[in-house]
C-alpha cells in the first residue's frame, strides 16, 4: 500500500497512526504541536512540516482533528491540505464533525481534482490501539475501495454509507445516544449510593441484565473510584451533543433527553472537567443541593 499521511496526533490519531506503523504501513505524520510526533518518529514514522507537505508526499492523507473548526483549519489555512491535493490523491477526514463541515471540505477537495471520504469512528483509545474501531465512511466510493486495506487495520468493521454527510450524521446519532446513556448511568450510580446501596453491586446487577453494555462495564469501575483518565475527552462529547442537537433542529426532531444531557455536559465543561474523560460528568450528579 502507498504511504499514508496522518494529520492530528491527539489521543485517537496517535493510536491509529501507531497501529498503521505496527502493521507495516509507511506513515508520515503532522501535528500542530510538533512534539506530539516524537513518539511516532521513534517508531519509524516520518514527520511532515505542514498538512500541505504531508499531502504532497502521500497519495492518501487521513485527518483526525478535534472539531469542525480544527478540521476546516488544516484543510483551508495556509500550508493546508488544499495547497497540495490534486488528481490522484485522496483526503480522508475521520474526525467527528457535522455534515456541513464535511461537505465543505469535500467540495473544496473535489474542486482541486482530489477525492474525499469522511470516516468518523466508533470506539475510543483502546479500540484505536487494537484496530477495533467501527468506521462510518461516506463519500467517494473509489477512495473507499482504495483505502480499505488501511481501514481493515484500523477497524473491525467498515460501513460505506453513501453520500458525504451520512457518515457524520451516523456518528452524531451514535454519540448522542452514548452521551444520554452516560448521563442516565451517572444518575443511577448516585441514586444507588444515596439510597444506601453499593454502586459496585449495581454494576454487577447491570452487567447481568438486559441493559448490560461495554460502556457501563468499562467505565463503571473507574467512575466509582473517581478516576477519569481521558480516553474520550468530555469537551468532545459535549461538542457531539451540540452537533447532534443541531441535526435534530434541522430535521425538526424533538430531543428532550439529549438536550438535558447536553446541559449537564456543558455544566461539567464550565466547572473545568472538559479535558477529563466524558464519564467525569458523574461528578456533576454527585453535587448535592444544600437542604432547605
Ligand atoms: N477520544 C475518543 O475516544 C474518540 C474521539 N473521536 C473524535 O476524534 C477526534 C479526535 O479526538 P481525540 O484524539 O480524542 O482528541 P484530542 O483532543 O486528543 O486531539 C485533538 C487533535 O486535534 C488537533 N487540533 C485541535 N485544534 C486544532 C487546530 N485548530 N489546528 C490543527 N490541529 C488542531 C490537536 O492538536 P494539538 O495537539 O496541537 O492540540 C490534536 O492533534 C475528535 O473529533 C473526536 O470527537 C472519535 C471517536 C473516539
Ligand atoms: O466519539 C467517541 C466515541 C467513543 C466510543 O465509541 O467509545
Amino acid at each position: 500500500m502507498e504511504e499514508i499521511g496522518f494529520l492530528g496526533m491527539g489521543i485517537m490519531g496517535k493510536a491509529m497512526a501507531m497501529n498503521l506503523l505496527r502493521n507495516g504501513f509507511k506513515v508520515t505524520v503532522w501535528n500542530r504541536t510538533l512534539s506530539k510526533c516524537d513518539e511516532l518518529k521513534e517508531h519509524g514514522a516520518s514527520v511532515g512540516e505542514s498538512p500541505a507537505a504531508v499531502v504532497k508526499k502521500c497519495k492518501y492523507t487521513i485527518g483526525m482533528l478535534s472539531d469542525p473548526s480544527a478540521a476546516l483549519s488544516v484543510v483551508f489555512d495556509k500550508k493546508g491540505v488544499l495547497e497540495e491535493i490534486c488528481s490522484g490523491k485522496g483526503y480522508i477526514d475521520m474526525s467527528t464533525v457535522d455534515a456541513e463541515t464535511s461537505s465543505k471540505i469535500s467540495e473544496a477537495v473535489k474542486e482541486k481534482g482530489g477525492d474525499f471520504l469522511e470516516g468518523p469512528v466508533s470506539g475510543s483509545k483502546k479500540p484505536a490501539e487494537d484496530g477495533q474501531l467501527v468506521i462510518l465512511a461516506a463519500g467517494e466510493k473509489r477512495l473507499y475501495d482504495e483505502i480499505l486495506p488501511a481501514f481493515d487495520v484500523l477497524g473491525k468493521k467498515s460501513f460505506f454509507l453513501g453520500e458525504v454527510g451520512n457518515g457524520a450524521k451516523m456518528k452524531l446519532v451514535v454519540n448522542m445516544i452514548m452521551g444520554s446513556m452516560m448521563n442516565a448511568f451517572s444518575e443511577g450510580l448516585v441514586l444507588a449510593d444515596k439510597s444506601g446501596l453499593s454502586p459496585k453491586t449495581l454494576l454487577d446487577v447491570l452487567d447481568l441484565g438486559a441493559i448490560a453494555n461495554p460502556m457501563f462495564k468499562m467505565k463503571g469501575p473507574s467512575m466509582i473510584q473517581n478516576s477519569y483518565n481521558p480516553a474520550f475527552p468530555l469537551k468532545h462529547q459535549q461538542k457531539d451533543m451540540r452537533l447532534a442537537l443541531a441535526l435534530g433542529d434541522e430535521n425538526a426532531v424533538s430531543m428532550p433527553i439529549a438536550a438535558a444531557a447536553n446541559e449537564v455536559f456543558k455544566k461539567a465543561r464550565s466547572t473545568g472537567l472538559g479535558d477529563l474523560d466524558f464519564s467525569a460528568v458523574y461528578e456533576i450528579f454527585k453535587v448535592t443541593e444544600p437542604s432547605a
